[in-house]
C-alpha cells in the first residue's frame, strides 16, 4: 500500500507510540484487503464502550493510549446512563469501571455524547459521498444507506485508529465497484413502521453481507429505513443497502436489477410478531429506540403516552444530546412514569439483565436481547407496546 512520507514516518514511530499502534492497525487492513493508500474520513464513530462487552481488558487497552484524536470522534452507547445511573439500579462497582472507560476516551478527546445514531448530532452530519470510519453496525448502515455516504463497518480498534490518524484505508464500501447492489429483494405488501424491522430481521438472515436492492410498494421515511437497516446488520451483516427510488444511490444511479431475486411475503412478516416465546402474561419491561430515538420518535411516543400512567418498566433510549434539545417531550413523556435513557440501551446495559421478558418494536433489539441480556423477547409495534406499557 502506498503511504506519503508523514504516514511512513508516523509507521515508523516519530509520532510516538499510540499513533505508531493506529497507523500499524490501518495499513495492516489495507494490506489484507487490498487498499491502494489511506483516505481521509470526516468523522468516526467508536464502539467498544460498555463495560459489558470490553470488560477489563478493553478498559486497560483504551487507558494505554495517548495522544489526541484528528477529526470529530465520538463514542457508541455505554452500559448505564452516565448521568441518571442510579435510576437504572446499576451496581456501583460497574458504573466506577464504566466512568473510567469514558474517562479514557474522553482524554483522547473523543465525545462521550454516547449514541449509535450520530448523524442526528451537531457535528456529525454526513452528506452523500463523505468518507467516514464508523463503528456500531446501524449507524454504518444508516450512513452507507440512507445518507450515501461511505464506511466500512470499523471494529472499536480500527475505528480508534481512524480516529487518531483521521483516515482509513480505502477499500471495501469506500469503492464504487463494492456499492452495487449483488441480490435484490421485493415486498409485495405494503410495510409501515414495525415491519421494517420485521423485514429487516428476515432478509440479514438471507442474504449476509451482500448489497440488496429492495423494491418495494410505499416509500419508507427515514425512520423505517433506520429500523430496516440496523435490523439486516444484527440477523446478518449487511453494512449497505439500497430502496429503488428511495436511497440517494438507487435514486442517481437507476441500478440494474440483480439476477438473484428474493420476494418476502406478507405472512413472513406476520410470523414475527407471531413468534411470541414468552408468555404475555410475563412481560415486565419494554424497551424503545433501538437504535436511538429521533425526535420525531420521541414525539410520537409523547403523543401515545399523553393522559397515561405506564404499569410496568418502560425504557425510551435515545442521545442525551437530543434528550437536551427536546426536553419539553422529554418531560412529557416522562409524566407517564416511562423512562427516557440516555447515553445507553436494552442491549448493551447490564441493566436489563433480570427482566423476565420484554417487548420491542425493533428487529435489531429482538435479533440481540435474548442472546446478549439473557431475556426472552415479544416483537409489537410502537402501538401495541405502548398499549403494553400501560396495561393495567
Ligand atoms: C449490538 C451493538 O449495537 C452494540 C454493542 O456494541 P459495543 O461493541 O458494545 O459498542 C453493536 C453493533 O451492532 O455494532
Ligand atoms: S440501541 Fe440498538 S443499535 Fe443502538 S447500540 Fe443499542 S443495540 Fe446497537
Amino acid at each position: 500500500m502506498y503511504l506519503t512520507t508523514e504516514e511512513q514516518a508516523m509507521l515508523d514511530g516519530e509520532e510516538g507510540e499510540t499513533l505508531r499502534k493506529a497507523i500499524e492497525i490501518l495499513v495492516s487492513l489495507g494490506d489484507i484487503y487490498g487498499a491502494d493508500r489511506l483516505i481521509p474520513v470526516k468523522s468516526a464513530q467508536i464502539a467498544g464502550v460498555s463495560y459489558k462487552t470490553i470488560g477489563d481488558a478493553g478498559l486497560e487497552w483504551i487507558s494505554d493510549l495517548h495522544g489526541k484524536v484528528r477529526i470529530p470522534s465520538i463514542l457508541n452507547p455505554a452500559g448505564m446512563d452516565l448521568q441518571d445511573w442510579e435510576k437504572m439500579r446499576i451496581d456501583p462497582e460497574f458504573a466506577h469501571k464504566q466512568q473510567l472507560i469514558i474517562e479514557a476516551y474522553e482524554k483522547l478527546g473523543i465525545s462521550s455524547k454516547c449514541t449509535c445514531t450520530p448523524y442526528y448530532l451537531e457535528g456529525f452530519n454526513a452528506i452523500c459521498a463523505d468518507h467516514l470510519a464508523w463503528s456500531e453496525s446501524s449507524a454504518v448502515s444508516y450512513a452507507n444507506s440512507v445518507i450515501g455516504a461511505r464506511t466500512n463497518r470499523e471494529g472499536g480498534p480500527s475505528a480508534l485508529s481512524a480516529a487518531l490518524v483521521g483516515k482509513t484505508a480505502n477499500y471495501g464500501y469506500h469503492l464504487d465497484e463494492m456499492r452495487k447492489p449483488t441480490v435484490s429483494v421485493t415486498v409485495d405488501y405494503e410495510l409501515k413502521g414495525s415491519d421494517y424491522g420485521a423485514l429487516g430481521y428476515i432478509v440479514g438472515n438471507i442474504v449476509g453481507s451482500r448489497v440488496p436492492l429492495f423494491i418495494l410498494k410505499g416509500k419508507p421515511d427515514n425512520e423505517e429505513l433506520k429500523s430496516l437497516g440496523a435490523a439486516m446488520a444484527a440477523s446478518g451483516a449487511v453494512a449497505l443497502y439500497h430502496v429503488e427510488g428511495v436511497t440517494p444511490e438507487a435514486r442517481k444511479n437507476k441500478f440494474a436489477r440483480p439476477d438473484e431475486n428474493i420476494v418476502i411475503e406478507e405472512s413472513q412478516i406476520r410470523e414475527i410478531y407471531d413468534k411470541t416465546k414468552p408468555d404475555i402474561n410475563d412481560l415486565d419491561i419494554i424497551t424503545i429506540g433501538c437504535p436511538h430515538c429521533s425526535p420525531a420518535e420521541l414525539s410520537l411516543i409523547a403523543g401515545l403516552l399523553e393522559g397515561t400512567t405506564v404499569s410496568k418498566e418502560v425504557w425510551i433510549c435515545t442521545s442525551r444530546e437530543v434528550a437536551n434539545k427536546y426536553a419539553g417531550i422529554v418531560k412529557s413523556i416522562e409524566k407517564s412514569g416511562a423512562k427516557v435513557i440516555c447515553d445507553t440501551c436494552m442491549v448493551v446495559s447490564p441493566a436489563t439483565e433480570k427482566y423476565k421478558a420484554m417487548m420491542v418494536n425493533s428487529g435489531k433489539a429482538l435479533a440481540y436481547v435474548p442472546g446478549m441480556c439473557g431475556v426472552p423477547t415479544l416483537f409489537g409495534d410502537i402501538y401495541k407496546c405502548i398499549r403494553e406499557a400501560v396495561k393495567e
